[in-house]
């Protein structure tokens, strides 16, 4: 079995029907992932631990998708130098906005790329992750442009 090169994490089961979205576009372009639940919360130790140890273990962009007070994405950022891509799962509460504000208002020093809140934000997320990879890649990057021409070839010009 190939390596994983994406990690995608989420802060709770109940995220993996956003999350999903990036495993499949994923999947779509022949990119290796691993998807785990992990939560700031819920389970710091496993926070630390996957956080820490994922440079180690071959990765090189991490998904994080977490809803409501969604710390997970920047903890994550915080304990490593690989790029993190921030999906604000859509709350019940506050439709997302507080995943969004939780995500995207990091401080300065500590990155996390903020994609849209929902699913949209994870397939996006998906394929940054994909694009990133393929910056080293020429094979993926093909692979990319393909399916770049298959989204146009698929828009029509007339509105109905
Ligand atoms: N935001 C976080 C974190 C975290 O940031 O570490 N851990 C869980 N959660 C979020 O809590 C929401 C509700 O979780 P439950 O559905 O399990 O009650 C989820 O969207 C999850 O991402």
């Amino acid at each position: 079995m190939t390596a994983p090169l994406v990690g995608i994490v989420m802060g709770s089961r109940s995220d993996w029907a956003t999350m999903k979205r990036a495993a499949e576009i994923l999947d779509k372009l022949g990119v290796p992932h691993e998807a785990k639940v992990v939560s700031a919360h819920r389970t710091p130790q496993r926070l630390v631990e996957y956080a820490t140890s994922a440079t180690a273990r071959g990765f090189k962009v991490i998904i994080a998708g977490a809803g409501g007070a969604a710390h997970l994405p920047g903890m994550v950022a915080s304990m490593t130098r690989l790029p993190v891509l921030g999906v604000p799962v859509q709350s019940r509460a506050l439709s997302g906005l507080d995943s969004l504000l939780s995500i995207v208002q990091m401080p300065g020093g500590v990155p996390v790329g903020t994609l849209a809140i929902g699913e949209a934000g994870a397939v996006n997320a998906g394929l940054l992750a994909a694009q990133i990879l393929g910056l080293s890649d020429p094979a993926l990057a093909e692979r990319i442009e393909a399916w770049r021409a298959e989204q146009t070839a698929q828009v029509d010009e007339a509105p109905e």
